[in-house]
């Protein structure tokens, strides 16, 4: 039996609780002590760029990178819709156009950090669009770890030499962001920047829920959920779950769509199901990766909301060392 999922139960569900050559000197390190496995993924982007030139960090050299030691068998993974952004203000389609939050969207992303302040993240991915990257900066305010959330810029060499840092005590401080255009929302085509009513209006109700909540139907000249889930969840596959397989917990802050496409495969839910998954602005989702498989724990209401750490016996200890330093 199809198992409805929408922004309600979710909430139901939460509420009670190179190499040798002479470029690598130009990166003597890492910006970051990146989590090994994403340290791979960045070189293999790296050696394939357009301008082929290998680029290798001696902290990516295979005796570095392994052994890896596991730091533990789960992880948490929290989504974020980014908060209100001056669009939605505005009931426009947003999809690509790189639209910031609102007020409300600021005070929204706040709101998510508190939610999530004693969960652990030690990485954190969004899209390549401001009102994400906006959303996991604010949210990450609120952290009791108090670490630093810093872009890397790998775009190109002269960003990343740029972007070095160089104490190992700051690096430890700092938690690497990433962004990823694979994350980005649905692109819209030509419904970018129509009013959501109006387009109601002169296509009919029907017709622009099909566009706005159907898996297989894009919209004119824009992605489909299907088509967006093709890039995004091939993302989240390749880049992201590797990352939680070697315990390293993960904070993303995207869209409505790109989201919905990837709970739709962390919660296994088919085409039709999708349809009724609705995801409100800010709002943080929980879900733990144990024995390769995801649960979800819904939305978590508050830094003392008991049931959180109810769910695992890691994230109750992370909490209490957060308690622990502050004393
Ligand atoms: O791109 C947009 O307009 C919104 O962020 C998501 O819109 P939707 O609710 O129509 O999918």
């Amino acid at each position: 039996m199809a198992t409805v999922v929408s922004h309600h139960l979710i909430s139901s569900i939460a509420s009670p609780h190179s190499p040798s050559n002479s470029k690598a000197s130009l990166f003597p390190k890492e910006p970051f002590n990146l989590p090994i496995k994403f340290r791979q993924n960045r070189f293999k982007i790296e050696a394939t760029t357009a301008s082929q030139t290998p680029v290798l960090d001696p902290l990516l050299s295979p005796s570095k990178t392994t052994p890896h030691k596991k730091k533990s068998n789960e992880a948490s993974l929290i989504l974020i819709r980014h908060g209100e952004s001056l669009w939605n203000e505005k009931n426009l389609f947003t999809g690509c156009v790189d639209v910031p939050l609102t007020e409300k969207g600021v005070a929204e992303a706040i709101q998510a950090g508190k939610r999530i302040s004693t969960i652990p993240v030690d990485l954190i991915f969004t899209s390549s669009l401001i009102r994400a990257q906006m959303t996991a900066m604010l949210a990450m305010t609120q952290h009791r770890c108090k670490k630093v959330p810093i872009i890397l810029h790998d775009e190109n060499e002269k960003a990343q030499t740029w972007s070095h840092v160089f104490s190992e005590e700051t690096r430890k401080q700092s938690i690497p962001v990433v962004a990823a255009w694979q994350l980005n929302e649905r692109m819209y085509g030509e419904l970018q920047g129509l009013n959501k009513e109006e387009t109601a209006e002169r296509y009919g109700t029907q017709q622009v829920h099909e566009w706005r909540r159907s898996y297989h139907i894009p919209p004119p000249k824009g992605e489909s959920l299907e088509m967006c889930a093709e890039r995004a969840v091939a993302y989240f596959e390749d880049n992201i779950q590797p990352e939680l397989a070697l315990g390293n917990n993960v904070l993303i802050a995207a869209h409505g769509n790109s989201l919905r496409s990837i709970i739709m495969y962390l919660d296994k839910l088919t085409s039709q199901e999708v349809t009724s998954l609705e995801l409100s602005t800010g709002l943080p989702l929980l879900y733990i990766f144990k024995d390769r498989k995801f649960m979800r724990r819904g939305s978590p209401v508050g830094p003392t909301e008991a049931g959180v750490y109810a769910y695992t016996k890691r994230l109750a200890q992370y909490r209490q060392k957060l308690d622990e330093s502050l004393n």
